[in-house]
């Protein structure tokens, strides 16, 4: 069963809009520059703008068919819709805001707990207040406990984290991820923020000029040129799944291990006890442009980290080349024409990937 499916095309003005979106669960980011239409796609899928021309079905059922004269308002739609900048009702507080939505759920068929979310997502110490009493952050962790609270069929979210600090982030985005394992809630996240996308989820739409010019694995998508150029200037990143293995107090060294991969891999973290216990699961981030490639293994050298893997594919831009690495995952790494070309770097090539252990960011 298709949580969503739909193909719309709108015209406004000078911008025309020609999206086909089939998802059956999870989260799904959609990344695009500004102006690729990715608001607007969220607008007509929750009702806020009609399509010239199209069809929106949520869970097999047509909320949309222009070609059937079928049109269901929003509050119909069962979608859970966070905007970009909260939109919370000035005159209530935040429980009634939160409560808001709750009254058209069925009794007895509401699936998050208002307790629960209100615990979670921290806003015990503000229900009394009024939206104009709090930070952009706070507006938007309301804003997300109310979508979540009408139970919707699908979550979708406007650039969910701009106005979240880091330490915000890291407390939804693990949260959300959990809402969507727990609850089954296929969400659909918009942003133009590559790093924070990828920490959600790798699963992408990519939008450019009110198209899909590509959808699937992040990584995958990078392997394509067009892609990677409709993503270059975003913060290109390597997102990993990381596992602490084991914390070694004495080398002051976390031990991290991915076992996704086609082959067991373990690397090395300065200590993280403070965030992480042995078990705990994490994305990892590592910056293309932290990883250093050499031909042979390198010993007695203060980084920690050394993997053997193969060029899959050697992708030149003007001034900075990318390799793509299977090391048992993905890598994307960057380096120099220079580089490139004094060691003959090209694909099949057997190479290392060395990066300091502080080059692994702990995104949750
Ligand atoms: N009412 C309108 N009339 C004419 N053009 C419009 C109208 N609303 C939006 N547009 C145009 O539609 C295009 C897509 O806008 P949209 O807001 O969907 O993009 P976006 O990808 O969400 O961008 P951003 O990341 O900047 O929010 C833009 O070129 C915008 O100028």
């Amino acid at each position: 069963m298709h949580a969503l499916s739909a193909h719309l095309k709108s015209k406004k003005g000078n911008f025309s809009l020609d999206i086909e979106v089939d998802f059956i669960k999870g989260i799904t980011g959609i990344f695009g520059p500004s102006g690729a239409g990715k608001t607007t796609l969220l607008h007509l899928l929750v009702g806020l703008e009609r399509p010239d021309e199209g069809f929106v079905e949520i869970d097999e059922a047509r909320m949309v068919d222009t070609s059937k004269k079928i049109w269901e308002p929003a509050r119909n739609r069962k979608i859970g819709y966070v905007f970009q900048e909260g939109r919370l009702f000035p005159h209530m507080t935040v429980r009634k805001n939160l409560l808001f939505a709750t009254p058209y759920v069925l009794k007895g068929k509401q699936v998050i707990e208002f307790e629960e979310l209100v615990g979670l997502l921290e806003l015990n110490d503000l229900l009394d207040k009024r939206p104009k009493q709090l930070s952009g952050g706070e507006k938007q962790r309301v804003a997300i406990g109310r979508a979540l609270l009408s139970s919707p069929k699908l979550l979708l979210m406007d650039e969910p984290f701009s106005s979240l600090d880091v330490k915000l982030r890291r407390q939804i985005i693990p949260y959300l991820i959990k809402i969507n394992q727990k609850f089954k809630i296929p969400m659909l996240v918009v942003s133009h923020d590559l790093p924070d996308l990828l920490s959600l989820t790798r699963e992408l739409f990519l939008l450019k000029n009110g198209r899909v010019v590509g959808h699937g694995n992040y990584l995958d998508l990078v392997e394509e040129e067009s892609m990677l150029d409709v993503m270059r200037g975003a913060g290109l990143m390597n997102v990993i799944p990381f596992k602490v293995e084991s914390h070694d107090q004495k080398n002051g060294i976390t031990i991290l291990s991915n076992k996704d991969a086609h082959k067991e891999i373990r690397v090395e973290r300065e200590l993280i006890t403070d965030c992480c216990l042995v078990g705990d699961e994490m994305n990892v981030s590592l910056r293309p442009k932290d990883i250093a490639l050499t031909l042979e293994e390198i010993p007695n050298i203060s980084i920690r980290n050394q993997l053997p893997g193969t060029i899959i594919k050697v992708i030149q831009k003007e001034n900075r080349n990318y390799c793509l690495v299977d090391v048992g995952f993905k890598l994307l790494v960057s380096i120099t024409h220079a580089s490139q070309m004094k060691m003959n770097l090209t694909e099949g090539k057997k190479v290392w990937c060395l990066f300091k252990s502080m080059a692994l960011q702990i995104n949750i």
